[in-house]
């Protein structure tokens, strides 16, 4: 519970000694000053002509509240709970590979902002640090593993298997990475963070992945992450012997259709997340937004819901949780935030998010997460969508 009568929320960063980017598109704009164009535009961008990349905005911008008055609001919850534990805000960090390219520290920044603040860490499989070495810096957070399957599935249930020893408390599978989206951009700037080695923290030290390995040169294990990160052959079978394969609760991320929602819940899944991977994946796709309202539709509250892809102000959040998510995780601006200030910087863009999304809360004359499912919101068209 948030006394929100403890003073001006938005007055910390007008008194801050040295000032740090208020919102998404200042972030951009400092990081695009700061590292080198390769991997700032792999950041950035989106799949193809990025019209996915710019429907998940529109998506936001579709959507006003039509706000309520006269309620008491001086204290809000934003509190929420996800498989059995209770966190102080509903925002997630969505999982990000090869965080080395911006930061020294890369996921174990990441990962100790997540334990100070409290907010569940999703970890790539693609990240530039190990699990284990994660788990070593935040003890304490709460993790869970994000998992790609590999094209040798033996490990896949490796990497599972060790994120659960590592202490990780649910396994995101994420579907919508088959193969890599048409990523222009990297085309442009001749950037493969992949090439560079960036994603081998987890493969480096599985002992199933190096057996697989004519020998330890930097070029063989590149190869080898290759071979098997891409994996079109996935589907629902696999999904069932994960399943068999792990104690842990598992996530679908990437989910857009309500008819695979539907599906997920009839093959024992433990909660989806709608996301279209940020527009990085196949170009022309539906807003995450846009997807949203017909998936809880179908969930039911069954499952939880974690929306992804375009969710870059507590506005935003509040948008999201008010058409049926649970939570919301954030991608690209925590990036940005690491590349500027390392785990200050990630803290600093996550309780910007989480000020902005307790003032947003109270504003529009509710009092908790749940509340905001009362609130109104219109299409641009004036359509009451609830
Ligand atoms: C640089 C970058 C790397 C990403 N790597 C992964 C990844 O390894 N696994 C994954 O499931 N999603 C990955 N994503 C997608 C994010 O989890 C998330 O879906 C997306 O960033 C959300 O959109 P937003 O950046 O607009 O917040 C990545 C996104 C970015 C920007
Ligand atoms: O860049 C990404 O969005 C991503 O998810 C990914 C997937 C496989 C390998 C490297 C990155």
């Amino acid at each position: 519970m948030t006394n929100i009568t403890d003073g001006d929320l938005l007055l910390k960063n007008i008194t801050a000694q040295a000032p740090f980017p208020i919102c998404f598109a200042d972030l951009e704009k400092a990081v695009a000053e700061k590292i080198e164009a390769g991997p700032f535009g792999y950041i950035r961008s989106g799949a193809g002509g990025e019209q996915t990349l710019r429907n998940n905005r529109a998506a936001f911008e579709k959507y006003s509240i039509v706000p309520r008055f006269l309620n008491d609001v001086s204290k809000v919850d934003t509190s929420v709970h996800l498989f059995g534990k209770t966190y102080p805000t509903p925002l997630l960090f969505a999982p990000v590979g090869m965080n080395g390219m911006v930061h020294d520290e890369g996921e174990l920044a990441v990962a100790r902002a997540a334990q100070f603040l409290n907010i569940p860490y999703i970890q790539s499989t693609v990240s530039t640090f190990a699990l284990e070495e994660v788990a070593l810096a935040a003890p304490s957070a709460t993790k869970w593993f994000q998992l790609y399957w590999s094209t040798n599935e033996e490990i896949a249930f490796s990497m599972a298997t060790r994120a659960e020893e590592a202490g990780f408390e649910a396994i995101v599978l994420t579907v919508d990475t088959v193969m890599l989206g048409w990523r222009e951009e990297d085309v442009r700037n001749q950037f493969s963070p992949l090439k560079l080695g960036y994603a081998r923290g987890n493969y480096m030290n599985d002992p199933v992945f190096t057996a697989t390995l004519p020998d330890d040169s930097f070029e063989s294990y590149v190869q080898g992450v290759l071979q098997n990160v891409f994996h079109p052959t996935l589907n629902w079978a696999h999904v069932r012997e994960l399943k068999k394969r792990t104690n842990l609760p598992i996530l679908l991320k990437g989910i857009l259709h309500p008819e695979d929602a539907k599906l997920a819940i009839d093959n024992g899944i433990d909660g989806i997340i709608v996301s279209n991977h940020g527009g990085r994946q196949l170009d022309g796709v539906i807003g995450s937004l846009d997807a949203l309202p017909a998936i809880a539709k179908v969930v039911h509250g069954q499952i939880p819901i974690i929306l992804d892809s375009g969710v870059y102000r507590g506005m935003d959040a509040l948008k999201a949780l008010a058409l049926g998510a649970d939570a919301v995780a954030i991608g690209r601006p925590f990036v940005y935030g690491l590349a500027l200030e390392g785990q200050q910087g990630v803290q600093k863009v996550m309780t910007n998010l989480y000020d902005e999304l307790k003032v947003s809360i109270a504003l529009a004359g509710a009092t908790s997460v749940k509340g905001l499912r009362n609130i109104t919101l219109v299409k641009q068209d004036g359509t009451e969508v609830k």
